[in-house]
């Protein structure tokens, strides 16, 4: 019997409808006095984490291999659970953990528990009492131009919020002001202790990628240019560094084990971290334990943007358990100067650290990219498919996506890119980078970034004359996907090859110390990057974006991903694809199992 569990595994491997991991986990547990429900169990574990949950969900379906229907029905399941040594109660020590109807590895388990733990403990602690006025018109920091007499000024209240509280998340797309709000915090922050003769609180920055925290860094030095009344008692106080959170925490090469955990807290009173969607349940879960009892966190980034690849999306759920801008009593009674408008009351323990951002001041309120980005979030297909058909030149929508049409997409883009090849000036090739991407929605088939990176560097080949096998050549750009701290070089970033007056090649980026040359051989893996998929896109902007949707659609197409790939646009997007597959997107959410939300919500009743 086992044989067969055991031979059916191998050819859902072989057949590519499961992981070898999934079928050594099964065939483990086997070995380990599992029985077949439970190897199965174990496998169907493994391959959601690597669906990005936390968890098992037996609420939405029941354990099967790959690609077949369930191994056994819910009471054969529940007798298996129940009997076997290999599953366990929350806080066993068992490989696989049943807390209601989720079944986890242990070490997600443990992870979430964690996480949720240090979380409750940062909102259970009581709120700072926090003086207004500073906060207000007559306080000068924040400008009011734009805010309407009776409307709430968010920023505002978001540094509120931050001020009272030793963990905040503050939720805004691009350009809402995140860093020019948590650059007015930062400083009432540091103004605060040394009024009171106390050291200045140490801020540490960091993000999940180098490229996030290279542009952190960035958007802070611009944002202090636009406060030039800036004591230089305070302005010394604020950071001007920022790391991956990986190197803040101490995790090195090949070992996932910090070096800061509870035993051996950061050095750092406050703790900022940008593009937070990005951070996966494991990375947030080792975060918290890292910080010390006094640290106060503050997460940034966009609760509407695609999550991490990875296991988890802890900032959207904990974003959509708190809502948008409902407080509790006792916080809207402690705000009161700064809430125009009565509030709903929220009983949710998470409301009070939450603040959506939905102003952008890089766009006008109603541009078209705005207009259809808030459409796509309230999965509004119509809404959005009526926008996207009537806002020329902002937003152009191509429907035929048949060959033709496809054909001339890449021709299209073949043309601009040749403007690479035109110089030998890596400033200019490299804004030209910046100035336009075409994003992929999936990585194969007819429209994925591999099949169209591959045409576009043929037809390039075809009008330049060079052979498209080589690897390197004058003009060919290329993406980062491995972070390489030595060199400098971060996943995500985009340079180009130019080949120098003496007929070398070398391959330019902007980093932080101007522009760098690196010899081909000298760099961490990367690709050529004509086109790119929305997910690697995350954290990058440009002028001109154009969204190519999949000929077929595919549930990884979700209003997440349509979202993160229309904000990455400054001025214009292009939107590629059947109005069917657009609106089916726009009405699927990622969903995520995990029992985050459930946690946080026991923390009010405790
Ligand atoms: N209340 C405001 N009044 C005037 N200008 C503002 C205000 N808020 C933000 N801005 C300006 O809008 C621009 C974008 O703000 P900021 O960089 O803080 O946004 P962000 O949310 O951090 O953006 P991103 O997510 O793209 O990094 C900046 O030039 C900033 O100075």
């Amino acid at each position: 019997m086992s044989d067969t569990l055991r031979t059916r595994m191998q050819r859902a491997v072989d057949e590519r409808r499961a992981a070898p991991l999934e079928a050594a986990l099964a065939d483990w547990a086997l070995r380990h006095g599992g029985s077949q429900p439970v190897a199965v169990a174990l496998a169907a574990c493994a391959r959601a984490v690597a669906d990005g949950h936390s968890c098992l969900s037996l609420a939405h379906a029941l354990p099967a291999i790959p690609g077949e229907h369930p191994f056994c029905d819910r009471d054969e399941l529940e007798r298996a659970l129940q009997s076997s040594e290999l599953v366990g109660a929350p806080g066993e020590s068992r490989p696989l953990i049943r807390e209601e109807e989720r079944l986890y590895l242990h070490r997600y388990w443990t992870y979430e528990a964690r996480l949720a733990e240090r979380l409750r403990r940062l909102l259970a602690a009581e709120p700072d009492r926090v003086d207004t006025a500073a906060l207000q018109p007559d306080g000068g920091l924040f400008d009011y131009g734009w805010v309407g007499d009776d409307e709430t000024h968010w920023q505002a209240v978001a540094a509120f919020v931050a001020l009272r509280h030793r963990f905040a998340v503050i939720s805004g797309g691009p350009g809402t002001g995140k860093t020019y709000t948590v650059l007015r915090l930062m400083r009432l922050l540091i103004e605060s202790a040394l009024r009171a003769g106390e050291a200045p609180p140490l801020i540490r920055m960091a993000a999940p990628t180098g490229k996030a925290a290279a542009r952190m860094v960035e958007s802070t030095r611009a944002g202090l240019t636009e406060m030039p009344d800036l004591p230089e008692a305070v302005r010394t106080h604020i950071p001007l560094e920022a790391g991956t959170l990986h190197r803040l925490i101490g995790i090195g090469y090949g070992t996932t084990r910090p070096r800061h955990d509870r035993d051996n807290p950061l050095a750092a009173d406050v703790v900022i971290v940008d593009e937070a969607s990005m951070v996966d349940l494991p990375l947030m879960a080792k975060l918290v334990e890292a910080l010390s009892d006094q640290a106060r966190l503050i997460l940034l980034g966009d609760r509407y943007q695609l999550a991490s690849v990875e296991s988890g999306s802890v900032l959207a759920e904990l974003c959509s358990a708190a809502g948008v801008n409902r407080f509790t009593s006792a916080q809207q009674e402690a705000a009161a100067p700064l809430l125009a408008d009565p509030m709903e009351n929220s009983d949710s323990p998470l409301a009070d650290h939450v603040v959506t951002l939905q102003t952008s001041h890089r766009f006008q309120a109603d541009s078209p990219i705005g207009r259809l980005a808030a459409a796509v979030n309230d999965g509004d297909g119509e809404t959005a498919l009526a926008i996207a058909a009537d806002s020329a030149p902002d937003i152009t929508l191509n429907t035929d996506t048949g060959g033709d049409s496809l054909d001339e997409l890449v021709e299209a883009a073949a043309e601009r890119y040749q403007a690479l090849i035109d110089t030998t000036e890596p400033q200019i090739a490299l804004e030209h980078l910046q100035s336009q991407c075409l994003l992929c929605a999936v990585r194969h088939g007819p429209t994925g970034s591999v099949t169209l990176n591959r045409r576009i560097t043929e037809r390039l080949a075809q009008q330049r004359g060079f052979d498209p096998r080589h690897v390197w050549y004058h003009g060919r750009p290329v993406m980062v996907t491995r972070n390489d701290y030595r060199a400098g070089l971060y996943n995500g970033d985009i340079g180009v090859c130019l080949r120098d007056e003496e007929g070398h090649l070398r391959v330019w980026f902007a980093t932080d110390e101007g522009l760098r040359a690196f010899l081909p051989t000298a760099l961490p893996d990367h690709e050529s990057v004509y086109a790119i998929t929305v997910h690697k896109s995350q954290g990058s902007e440009f002028d001109h974006v154009t969204l190519v949707l999949p000929l077929e659609d595919n549930k990884l197409l979700t209003r997440e991903l349509i979202y993160t790939g229309i904000t990455r646009a400054r001025m214009t997007v292009r939107l590629f694809g059947s109005g069917e597959i657009l609106t089916a997107a726009i009405q699927r959410r990622i969903e995520r199992h995990s029992g985050l939300s459930d946690r946080m919500r026991e923390a009010s009743h405790e």
